[in-house]
């Protein structure tokens, strides 16, 4: 039996849409619609085109969006001026630094310009403090999508055993503090675990997110699993340019329950919770609570 793909580019269309009915009462509410910033530094092609699609999705979904490109050659002092000026402008909801920063520009200290309250990504030390301590917070994207997108297969992750292959920061490491808060049973594996194929054929959902093109083989996949494949990895095969996860999907689909494709998979839900999290910035900057969506 084949396995049930998740969609995740419906899924993050539906809740494009809800975050689009809100961001309007939003702006009836408290005269503007909410407001998104991304910080682009340098000219890398695939940061470009992200950041074309997050300014698209923004506007979309009825909010306004605002970019603010740097040269590469931009000093770190420079993109910590951008932030803090974005930090005192009052119109300004969220703030997004794209990643990754040229080499010569320490990130971690970029991040933790961002006032915690429009820091939309949940990277500040502020935030994944509050999302360890299990408090409210802004929580980072594409782990919250894949959260959601679990759930669109499960309706209760309470016991259920995860596997995360990976631990960043920016996905790996929140997004197993996610599903511990969901009170899985949580594995974290990385490129020095042993026995890897063995404990994640333990997996009830298995997370892929290492960024090595169908590292996770089919074998390694148990039966009736959901897998959430969250690399995006460029590859040229057969003369051409293609897109694949971290997981072999065409095997692995043989055996898991659900799984999600690359691409139309994790990486819309990222723009999505990226939205969501601009509108919830937005609500509690007012002091009032945020969507509950
Ligand atoms: N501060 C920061 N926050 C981020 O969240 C962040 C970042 N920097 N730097 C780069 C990564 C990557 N990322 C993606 C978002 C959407 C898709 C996405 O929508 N992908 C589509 C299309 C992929 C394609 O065709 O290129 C898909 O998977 O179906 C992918 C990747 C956010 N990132
Ligand atoms: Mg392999």
């Amino acid at each position: 039996m084949s396995a049930r793909i998740i969609d995740g580019k419906a899924i993050a269309s539906a809740l494009r849409e809800r975050i689009g009915e809100e961001a309007r009462a939003f702006a009836k509410a408290h005269g503007a619609p909410p407001c998104l910033a991304v910080v682009l530094v340098g000219d890398d092609p695939a940061s470009q085109v992200y950041v074309r699609n997050k300014g698209r999705a923004t506007r979309e979904s009825g909010m306004i969006s605002i970019e603010k490109r740097l040269p590469a050659s931009a000093s770190e002092a420079e993109v910590a001026a951008v932030v803090r000026a974005l930090n005192e402008d009052p119109s300004i909801d969220g703030i997004l630094v794209q990643m990754p920063l040229p080499v010569h520009i320490d990130a971690h200290s970029v991040i933790n310009e961002i006032d915690p309250a429009k820091d939309v990504d949940g990277l500040t030390e502020t935030n994944a403090g509050r999302l360890l301590l299990g408090v409210q917070g802004l929580r980072p994207c594409t782990p919250e999508g894949c959260v959601i997108l679990a759930k669109s297969v499960r309706d209760r992750l309470e016991g259920l055993r995860a596997v995360v292959v990976g631990r960043s920061i920016l996905v790996g490491k929140p997004l197993s503090l996610l599903l511990l808060a969901e009170n899985c049973t949580v594995v974290m594996a990385h490129s020095k675990t042993r026995d890897l194929p063995e404990i994640c054929r333990s997996a009830d959902i298995l997370c892929a997110a290492v960024g090595r093109p169908r590292l996770i083989e089919g074998d390694w996949v148990k039966k009736g699993a959901v897998v959430l494949d969250i690399g995006i990895n460029r590859v040229e095969e057969d003369g051409a340019a293609r897109l694949v996860g971290d997981v072999d999907f065409e095997a692995a689909k043989e055996r898991a329950e659900a799984i999600t494709p690359v691409p139309g998979g994790v990486g819309p839900m990222t723009i999505a919770c990226l939205l969501r999290n601009t509108l919830i910035a937005a609500a509690r900057r007012r002091g009032v609570r945020g969507p509950a969506i």
